[in-house]
C-alpha cells in the first residue's frame, strides 16, 4: 500500500512555497466557496422522503366534552388531533390534545365520523388552532376550533368528492394563521446573542430568506446562504468568554482554547443550565414566558400559545454549528473538561457518548491524544471488536466514541418505548432486551458529530440517537439544514429540545406548513428557534475587534489545462457526436435523457484516461440504437439470473458514478433507494413508482414496464474491504495507462520541494488505482485514503501521511495521498499537506471546497495550492463555466425570480447538459 514509512512527531513546519517551473503555465482562479457535504458512508438514508401534505380546507368547528378533561388552552393555540379506536363509547372518537401533551376534549362525534377513516388510513391530516379558550379557570363544556385538513396534492381530486361538506361547514379564511404571530406578541428576543428585534414581517429580508427556504437542497452552498440569513441577526462576535477555560495553565490541555472556542465554552454551559424566566419581565426561555394570570401566574409558550400552570421541562443541549475546522472537537473536548465536577442526576452516569461517522472515529482519538493533558480524561473507542463490554464497562469512562451504524444496529426495535426505568436500563445487556449497551447506559452527554446524518427522521440511526437517554443533548454540524427547513425539525427531536417544536407534528404545524405557504412570522420563529438553539461561526467570522477568528496561510487556485492526445480525442469526439444525436432525439420524442447522462460520465473518464471507458461501452455505441419493444411488461423474475447480475452491476455502477435519476434528475435522492428497470435505466424508487401510477412505460424509452420490471439494489451487501490493487491478484497484469493528467500531475510532483506533500482527489476510483502504477515507475512515495478501509487502517494511514518527512524519510514515506472526494473524507484534517489536485471538476464545486478544507484549516503553516486539471476542449471546461454562473447564482440566491426560479431542477439540468454537448 503505502511505500515506505517516515518516523517522527507531526510538526507543520517548513519553507514557504517557492515557484514552480512548470512548463504548461496555470491560471490562476477564483477561490470556490467554503461548503460541507453530507457524509457519504453512513447517511445514504440521511434525508426524509418529501412531504407530500397540502392545505385541503379549514372549517369551523368545537371541542367538546372539556369538562371532564385537564388541559389548558389559549386562543390561538395549535393543538393536535389523535384518534382514539379504542374509546369505548366512539370508535371513531378523536382526541384534541394541547402542547404538552393533555387532552383538552374531543371533537364533536359527527365530524370525528367523517373523518376517522381517512385519518385512519393516513389519507388525511388534521390540525386544530383554537378560537375559545379555558383559561379563565370557569367551567367550559365546549369551545370553538378551526380545524384544517392536509392531503396529498395527489388525491386532492378524490377528497373533493368526499370531504366537500368540509367546504360548505362554516368556512375559515385559509389558509389559517400561524401560531408564530404570538412571537411577536409576546416581545420575543429569544436567548439570541445580540438581542436584536427581529425583522418585521414586512421586512425583504425576510422575503428573501423565505424564497432561500424554498431553494435550499438545490444547492449544496444555497444551504449556507440560508443559514446566513437565519443568523443575520445575531452578533457572535460580542459572546462573553469562559472565565476560567481548561487549558495549559490549569493542566487539563496541551493546547489553550482560542477566542471563539472559550465562547463556544460558555454558551455551551448556559444551555446546559437553562433557567426558567423567574418574572413576567424575564426574557423567553426555550419560547417559555411568565405571565400574570387572574388566579395566579402561570408559563405561556410564545411560539404554540400554550399555557400552562407547571413548570415546563426545559431541554440542555443544541447545536454547535460552526463552519468546518474552526475546532468544534476542541471546543466539546473542553466542555466535557470543564463540567467534570457538575453535579449529575443520580440516576445518569458521567460519561459523555460521542457518536460519529466511522471516518472521523479516528480523529478525535488523535484530537484527544493530541489536546487532552495525560490523565485528565478517560475515554473507550466502542466499535469493532471492542464493542463485546456491558453497559456498567462503559459509564466507568469519560468519553465513549462510537459510529452512527453502532447505534441504529444497538437501538430497541421500536425506539419510542425505549424509556425505559433506569434501573432495567442499566442491566441491559449486549443482546436480551432488544437494546445494546449504548441503550444500556444514562449518559451525562451525548454529542452528535457531523450531526446533519440525523436529518432523516425515519432513519435507524435518528431514532436509535434520539432514543439514546441522556441529561444533555448536543449536535455539532456546520449544515444543520441540508434540503430544506424539515432537516431542522429532526435535529430538535433528537436533541429534545424547545418543546413542543420537537415533535414533528408541532414542526409541521408551526414552521414548515407556515413556511411552506410563504408566511413570513413562521420565518420569524425560524429565526427565534435558531437563535435560541445554535451557535454558528465560520471562518469568514470576525471577533469584536474585527479580525478573523482564525488566521490561516492564503491559498492559491490554478487553472491547468491538459490535452487529450489524439487516440484519445478520436474516442471523446465519437462519443459527443453519440450524445449529441441522442439528447436531440430525447428533446424531439420527449423521452428520458438518462441515457445522454451515462455518456456525460464516460467522456468525463476519458478526459481522465481512455482506459477507464469499458470496450462494452462503445460497442454498444457504435450499434443502431435498439427499436423500443412493445407487448406486455418484463418481469424481474422472468429475466436469467446473468442478465440480473447484469442489471445489479450496472446499478452499482451508476451508483458510484453518481449518476441521477431519470425522473427527478436529482443524485443525491438517487443513492437513497435507487432501482434499474429491465431495460437498463435507473431511477429513485419512489420517482418511477410515482411515473408507474400514471402511465406504465419506462420513462427513458417508453418500453412498457411495471412494478414488477423494477430491479432495487440488494440491501446490506456488506462493502468489500478496500485492496490495494498492487496488492491484488491482477497487480502483474496492470500496466500504466496513458493519461494525460497522470503526466500532468507528475511533472509537477516531481518538481514540488521535497519537504511538501500533495493530495490528489477524483471522483472515480478507477483511475486513482491507476495512479499509483505510474508514481511507483517515478520513484515517488504515495499513499491511499479509501472509504472502504476500516477504522483502524484508516487511522494508520492517516497518521503515517501526517508525520514530517525528514531527511531520512523523504525517499520513503509518502508524499502523496491519492484520495476519492466520496471517501468520507469529511471531518479530516490532513494538514500536513498543503498541495491539492483535483483531477476531474463536477457540477458539485462545494465538495471540492470540502476537500481543500482537509488542508486549509487550523494548523496548516505553508501557502495552500490548489490545482484544477481541466481537459481542454471537453466537457470539463462546460462544466466550470456551469460552475461560474452558479456560484453567480448563489451569490444572489435570494434574487431569483420568475421564471428561473420556477424552473424545476430537472429543466435545469436538461438544460446544462444542452450547454455541455453544445446542442443548439
Ligand atoms: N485551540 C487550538 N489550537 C491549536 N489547534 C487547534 C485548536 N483547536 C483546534 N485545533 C486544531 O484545528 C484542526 C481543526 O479542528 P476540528 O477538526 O475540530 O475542526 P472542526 O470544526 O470539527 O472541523 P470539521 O467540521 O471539518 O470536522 C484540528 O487539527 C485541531 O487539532
Amino acid at each position: 500500500m503505502s511505500q515506505g514509512s517516515s518516523t517522527g512527531r507531526s510538526t507543520q513546519a517548513g519553507p514557504s512555497s517557492r515557484p514552480i517551473p512548470i512548463s504548461s503555465s496555470p491560471t490562476k482562479t477564483k477561490r470556490p466557496r467554503e461548503d460541507d457535504v453530507v457524509v457519504k458512508e453512513e447517511v445514504d438514508d440521511a434525508s426524509p422522503p418529501p412531504e407530500l401534505d397540502e392545505h385541503f380546507s379549514t372549517f369551523r368547528t368545537d371541542v367538546v366534552g372539556v369538562q371532564y378533561y385537564r388541559g389548558l388552552v389559549g386562543r390561538g393555540e395549535y393543538v393536535m388531533l389523535r384518534r382514539q379506536p379504542e374509546n369505548q363509547y366512539d370508535p371513531n372518537a378523536v382526541q384534541v390534545i394541547n402542547a404538552s401533551g393533555t387532552q383538552v376534549g374531543h371533537i364533536p362525534r359527527g365530524v370525528a365520523a367523517r373523518l376517522a377513516e381517512l385519518m385512519d388510513h393516513s389519507l388525511i391530516s388534521v390540525e386544530g388552532r383554537m378560537v375559545g379558550q379555558n383559561l379563565d379557570g370557569a367551567r367550559h363544556y365546549k369551545m370553538g376550533m378551526d380545524l384544517s385538513i392536509y392531503a396529498r396534492p395527489s388525491l386532492k381530486e378524490v377528497l373533493e368528492t368526499e370531504l366537500s361538506w368540509t367546504k360548505t361547514e362554516t368556512r375559515v379564511q385559509q389558509p389559517p394563521p400561524t401560531a408564530s404571530q404570538a412571537v411577536s406578541a409576546s416581545g420575543f428576543r429569544g436567548q439570541g446573542n445580540s438581542g436584536s428585534t427581529l425583522p418585521a414581517p414586512e421586512d425583504p429580508t425576510m422575503k428573501k430568506l423565505l424564497e432561500g427556504l424554498k431553494q435550499v437542497g438545490e444547492d449544496q452552498r444555497s444551504a449556507d446562504t440560508v443559514m446566513d440569513s437565519l443568523t443575520s441577526d445575531i452578533d457572535v462576535s460580542k459572546l462573553p468568554l469562559h472565565a476560567n477555560p481548561p487549558g495549559i495553565a490549569n493542566g487539563q490541555l496541551n493546547t489553550d482554547i482560542l477566542p471563539h472556542q472559550s465562547q463556544a465554552l460558555k454558551w455551551m454551559i448556559d444551555r446546559e443550565n437553562p433557567k426558567l424566566p423567574a418574572t413576567p419581565k424575564d426574557k423567553a426561555v426555550q419560547f417559555w414566558i411568565k405571565q400574570k394570570g387572574d388566579h395566579k401566574d402561570y408559563y405561556l409558550n410564545v411560539a404554540t400559545k400554550t399555557p400552562q400552570y407547571d413548570e415546563p421541562v426545559l431541554g440542555k443541549g443544541g447545536i454547535i454549528a460552526d463552519g468546518m475546522g474552526l475546532g468544534k472537537t476542541l471546543s466539546m473536548l473542553s466542555l466535557v473538561l470543564a463540567t467534570t465536577k457538575d453535579k449529575v442526576d443520580a440516576k445518569s452516569s458521567k460519561a459523555t457518548l460521542i457518536v460519529c461517522p466511522l471516518s472521523v472515529l479516528s480523529n478525535w482519538e488523535k484530537q484527544i491524544g493530541d489536546h487532552v493533558a495525560h490523565g485528565q480524561l478517560t475515554f473507550y473507542t466502542y466499535h469493532g471488536a471492542s464493542k463485546d463490554v456491558t453497559a456498567k464497562t462503559l459509564e466507568q469512562y469519560d468519553v465513549i466514541i462510537t459510529t452512527y451504524n453502532a447505534v441504529a444496529a444497538e437501538a430497541p426495535i421500536d425506539p419510542s418505548k425505549n424509556h425505559r426505568s433506569p434501573q432495567k436500563a442499566k442491566k441491559a445487556k449486549v443482546t436480551g432486551s432488544g437494546a445494546g449497551p449504548l441503550f444500556g447506559v444514562i449518559w451525562k452527554r451525548i454529542v452528535a458529530d457531523e450531526g446533519h446524518v440525523l436529518r432523516n427522521p425515519k432513519a435507524k440511526m435518528t431514532q436509535g440517537f434520539a432514543a439514546l437517554q441522556a441529561d444533555r443533548r448536543w449536535i455539532c454540524t456546520g449544515t444543520p439544514i441540508v434540503n430544506s427547513p424539515s432537516d431542522l425539525g429532526s435535529l430538535l427531536t433528537c436533541l429534545q429540545i424547545c418543546k413542543p417544536l420537537d415533535k414533528p407534528d408541532y414542526f409541521k404545524t408551526l414552521l414548515l406548513r407556515p413556511l411552506k405557504r410563504g408566511d413570513p412570522t413562521a420565518g420569524r420563529l425560524l429565526q427565534a428557534l435558531v437563535g435560541e438553539v445554535l451557535l454558528r461561526r465560520t471562518k469568514d467570522s470576525k471577533d469584536a475587534n474585527g479580525k478573523k477568528l482564525i488566521e490561516l496561510p492564503s491559498i492559491e487556485y490554478f487553472r491547468v489545462g491538459v490535452k487529450l492526445d489524439e487516440e484519445t480525442r478520436k474516442v471523446y469526439d465519437e462519443i459527443l457526436e453519440g450524445s449529441r444525436q441522442r439528447f436531440r432525439e430525447a428533446m424531439e420524442t420527449g423521452q428520458g435523457t438518462a441515457n445522454v447522462l451515462s455518456m456525460l460520465t464516460r467522456m468525463r473518464q476519458l478526459c481522465l484516461s481512455a482506459q477507464l471507458v469499458p470496450q462494452s461501452f462503445l460497442d454498444d455505441l457504435r450499434r443502431p440504437i435498439p427499436k423500443v419493444p412493445t407487448g406486455p411488461a418484463i418481469s424481474i423474475s422472468s429475466l436469467t439470473p446473468e442478465k440480473k447480475t447484469e442489471l445489479i452491476a450496472k446499478l452499482r455502477q451508476y451508483v458510484e458514478e453518481d449518476t441521477e435519476c431519470g425522473v427527478c434528475y436529482d443524485e443525491a435522492e438517487f443513492v437513497k433507494r435507487p432501482c434499474i428497470t429491465d431495460c437498463g435505466h435507473a431511477f429513485c424508487y419512489p420517482c418511477i413508482e410515482r411515473v408507474l401510477l400514471t402511465a406504465p412505460l419506462c420513462p427513458m424509452d417508453r418500453h412498457p414496464i411495471g412494478l414488477p420490471s423494477i430491479l432495487e439494489l440488494p440491501p446490506d451487501q456488506p462493502t468489500q474491504e478496500y485492496v490495494d490493487p498492487l496488492d491484488s491478484s491482477q497487480a502483474k497484469s496492470l500496466l500504466p495507462v496513458k493519461s494525460a493528467k497522470i503526466d500532468e500531475l507528475v511533472k509537477y510532483l516531481k518538481v514540488f520541494p521535497a519537504d511538501e506533500k500533495t493530495l490528489v482527489f477524483s471522483q472515480f476510483t478507477s483511475f486513482l488505482d491507476q495512479v499509483p502504477l505510474r508514481l511507483k515507475d517515478e520513484g515517488l512515495a504515495w499513499t491511499r485514503f479509501d472509504g472502504r478501509m476500516n477504522a483502524a487502517k484508516r487511522q494508520q494511514v492517516i497518521s503515517n501521511f501526517q508525520r514530517p518527512l525528514t531527511e531520512k524519510t523523504s525517499k520513503t514515506a509518502p508524499r502523496v495521498m491519492l484520495i476519492s472526494l466520496k471517501s468520507g473524507a469529511v471531518g479530516l484534517n490532513l494538514t500536513a499537506a498543503s498541495n491539492v489536485f483535483l483531477c476531474d471538476p463536477w457540477w458539485q464545486s462545494a465538495i471540492e471546497a470540502q476537500a481543500i478544507d482537509r488542508v486549509h484549516r487550523m494548523g496548516q503553516r505553508k501557502e495552500v495550492r490548489v490545482f484544477q486539471l481541466i481537459a481542454e476542449d471537453t466537457v470539463e471546461s462546460a462544466v466550470l463555466d456551469i460552475q461560474k454562473r452558479k456560484d453567480a447564482l448563489v451569490a444572489k440566491a435570494f434574487e431569483k425570480s420568475g421564471k428561473e426560479s420556477k424552473m424545476t431542477k430537472k429543466e435545469a439540468r436538461f438544460e446544462e447538459m444542452k450547454e455541455l454537448l453544445g446542442v443548439k
